[in-house]
């Protein structure tokens, strides 16, 4: 078995109960087996996908002072703009040769959360020079929150915990939306300065457009690395360590990278969903009895993220005070 399941999640969309449990049931299998699936049959259309092309490469094409005024480095709620070597998903491995355009939860600076300064909490930063910008990434944010809120309930019904669990954790969360520019490996023999060095995600799912420039590849249960190869109109879903936390490994968190490709540009946007960040993370009732006790101690989404931060941006690491 070397090649990743295609799911079509159709069926979750229409009130046939079989329809979902058939859908719970092979997304269980791929989250046990891979850690790692494609869906098709979800309701974001190839018109939103192009515009959102259209824009991230307006976007990146921007002269560098342009796109540093959203820094994300200098943003105390880590939003906006991350220059090429901003983030080292693998430490082990010279830092990715990828830019970033990151957004989450909009939440206005007058909020009492942001006011009170909780960390992650705080407005969007928008590149205001690209007009439209602004609703049709908002737009998108709540449609990707939508489709990830759609997943999480097969996943509820899979691991028989209430339906509507995830949902009622997923209210105000800390989800991010992030565009990705690779910018052309040169040579041959740079493909180990990666575009995205190796590493599980942090939350609970990813959901990933990858555009067709190919590079992404996931880590089998042998421990080799086999291409995700693009495939027109799906995206690539996969377990976070924080699933895996909640499922006690019963849902796997596979390592992944990208090799950038030679030559040309490659352009994918990954939604990280990740619920409220007071959300408890504790293993789950039904995912453990007395032979598989739960491998990991109880923690808060956020608690969680920063920690995770800290180990793949350089400027967080420096002990740096929070930047403005
Ligand atoms: N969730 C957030 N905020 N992510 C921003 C960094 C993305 C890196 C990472 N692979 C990840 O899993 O998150
Ligand atoms: O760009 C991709 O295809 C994958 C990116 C990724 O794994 C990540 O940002 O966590
Ligand atoms: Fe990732």
């Amino acid at each position: 078995m070397n090649s990743l399941p295609i799911i079509d999640i159709s069926p979750l969309y229409n009130a046939d109960e079989a329809g979902h449990l058939a859908v719970a049931e092979a997304i269980d299998r791929a989250c046990r087996e891979w850690g790692f699936f494609y869906i098709k049959g979800h309701p974001i259309s190839a018109e939103r996908i192009a515009t959102l092309t259209d824009h991230a490469k307006r976007f990146f094409a921007l002269p560098a002072d342009e796109k540093l005024k959203i820094d994300i480095t200098k943003s105390r709620h880590h939003r906006g703009y991350g220059a090429v070597a901003t983030e080292q998903l693998d430490p082990s491995q010279p830092c990715d040769l990828k830019e970033t355009f990151d957004m989450g939860f909009h939440m206005p600076a007058d909020h009492p959360e942001v006011l009170a300064g909780k960390p992650l909490r705080g407005p969007n930063r928008h590149p205001l020079q690209i007009e439209g910008w602004t609703e049709l990434m908002e737009g998108h944010y709540r449609d990707m929150q939508d489709l990830a809120c759609t997943l999480l309930r097969a996943i509820a019904l899979a691991l028989g915990i209430e339906r509507d669990f995830f949902d009622k954790r997923f209210v105000e969360p800390i989800s991010v939306f992030r565009m990705i520019h690779y910018p052309p490996r040169q040579t041959a023999t740079s493909a180990d300065q990666q575009g995205a060095g190796a590493h599980t995600d942090y939350g609970c799912v990813t959901l990933l457009y990858q555009d067709q420039a190919g590079g992404l590849q996931v880590q089998n249960v042998k421990g080799e690395w086999i291409d995700a190869p693009p495939i027109e109109g799906t995206y690539v879903v996969n377990i976070g360590d924080m699933m895996a936390r909640w499922s006690n490994d019963r849902y796997k968190s596979t390592p992944h990278r990208v090799i950038s490709p030679l030559g040309v540009d490659r352009y994918s946007m990954p939604f990280f969903a990740e619920p409220h960040p007071d959300t408890e993370i504790a293993c789950l009732p039904g995912c453990y009895d007395e032979t598989t006790p739960p491998k990991y101690p109880s923690t808060t989404c956020s608690r969680y993220m920063l920690s995770r931060f800290a180990e793949t941006y350089a400027y967080r690491r420096q002990g740096e005070a929070e930047p403005v």
